[in-house]
């Protein structure tokens, strides 16, 4: 005969380890885990555990019963294991609520946060913004860090588009939990949005918007968060750099001069809001094609000549991060919601984009443009 309190023992070891795909902590610390029954019968011992999902509609009911079924597979002496999903009762979805919230401010993202903060910002449409956007996240991701997203880029959401994300959010008394891709948590304006309609949101709206993924959305402990900004320096911007004080400017160019007089226009809306920038990136440089010949199809430059100029305005260096190739990988990528950086991790784009990760983790936060609290002495 099968020992039960020590099945129940290991069982419960074993579900300490299966993490819950939204809220990114052990089903057991999330009052998730309901009875451990274990009965003999004349097949053999059978282990039946409860799951109490937060929701009925859960998105991801199918990956939380697998992830558990799969943690405790071949336990010593166990013939069969049920798993039985069922949901919180409100009281214990409360209570969730309580212990997710507790302690934290309203505005996770205040002056005080511990996060790293990235609004990445362009002159005009087209630039490959989101995409390189997508692309840092998960290679942040990937490097071990704890990453968010907020899609804001309200005219051109493309960010679930780029990580594969077709799942609404979930929500619970009245939080928001964002799906996570490729260890991104992802909240986009697309979402909440029927996509069939064009979006003619005035500034108030977008800025209830965006105070709402700011306050509502379930974060957690972010290590960094990305901010897609809308192409341009219209009200998302100041709205982002209200909400979000600490936030830091990436400002993506393509080459071509023109691109790169309206992207250092972008990048001195820093002077307004007060954010610093930590750098400018290029994308869409020349290609070296197979036969060695170089396409160069925005010219070469813009860069360079973005990361000057803002130097020259804000008075303190502004590097130029990376400069990303001209790269099919990269837009094929995009179009199947795999991030390069993840699917193709040696093509040339995503061995630039790897070098601008690595800047951005080995600097510190940037005072490029923002006002230090100095007053004069008497
Ligand atoms: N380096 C690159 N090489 C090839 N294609 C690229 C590159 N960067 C971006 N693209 C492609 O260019 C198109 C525009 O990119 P993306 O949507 O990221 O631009 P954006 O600046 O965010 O645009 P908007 O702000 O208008 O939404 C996409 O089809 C993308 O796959």
């Amino acid at each position: 005969m099968t020992n039960a309190s020590d099945v129940t023992a290991q069982a419960r070891t074993r579900l300490a380890g299966v993490i819950d795909p939204e809220l990114r902590r052990p089903i057991t610390e999330l009052g998730m885990l309901g009875d451990v029954t274990v009965t003999d019968t004349d097949e053999g011992t059978v282990l039946r555990v409860q799951i109490r999902l937060t929701v009925a509609g859960c998105p991801l009911r199918g990956t939380i019963h697998d992830d558990v079924a799969a943690a405790l597979d071949g336990l010593d002496g166990v013939a069969r294991v049920d798993v039985d999903l069922t949901v919180m009762t409100p009281e214990q979805r409360a209570a969730l609520k309580d212990q997710l919230t507790a302690g934290r401010p309203a505005n996770p993202f205040g002056p005080e946060t511990l996060t790293r903060i990235f609004a990445v910002a362009s002159g005009k449409g087209g630039v490959g913004k989101s995409t390189v956007t997508a692309n840092l996240a998960a290679g942040f991701a990937a490097r071990g860090y704890s990453v968010g997203l907020i899609d804001a880029d309200i005219h051109g959401f493309s960010i679930p588009g780029l990580l594969g994300v077709d799942q609404a959010p979930t929500r619970m008394e009245g939080m928001i939990l964002p799906p996570v891709a490729h260890g991104i948590k992802l909240i986009s304006i697309g979402m909440f949005l029927d996509t069939d309609q064009p979006v003619a949101w005035r500034g108030p709206m977008l800025h209830r918007a965006l105070e709402q993924f700011v306050t509502d959305v379930y974060w957690g402990d972010l290590d960094l968060l990305f901010i897609d900004l809308p192409p341009g320096t219209g009200d998302i911007a100041i709205s982002a750099a209200q909400l979000l004080p600490p936030a830091e400017l990436l400002v993506v160019t393509t080459p071509q001069h023109a691109a790169a007089q309206v992207a250092a226009r972008a990048g001195q809306l820093s002077t307004q809001t007060q954010q610093p920038v930590a750098g400018v990136i290029e994308n869409m440089a020349a290609m070296t094609l197979p036969d060695g010949t170089v396409l160069d199809l925005f010219g070469s430059g813009g860069g360079q000549q973005v990361s000057e100029r803002l130097t020259e305005a804000l008075e303190t260096p502004v590097s130029l991060l990376g400069s990303v190739p001209l790269d099919p990988v990269l837009r094929a990528d995009g179009d199947a919601g795999e991030p390069t950086m993840l699917a193709h991790p040696d093509s040339p784009a995503a061995t630039a984009l790897d070098q601008v990760v690595t800047a951005l983790a080995s600097c510190g936060r940037g005072l490029a443009g923002r006002r230090l609290p100095v007053s004069p002495r008497d």
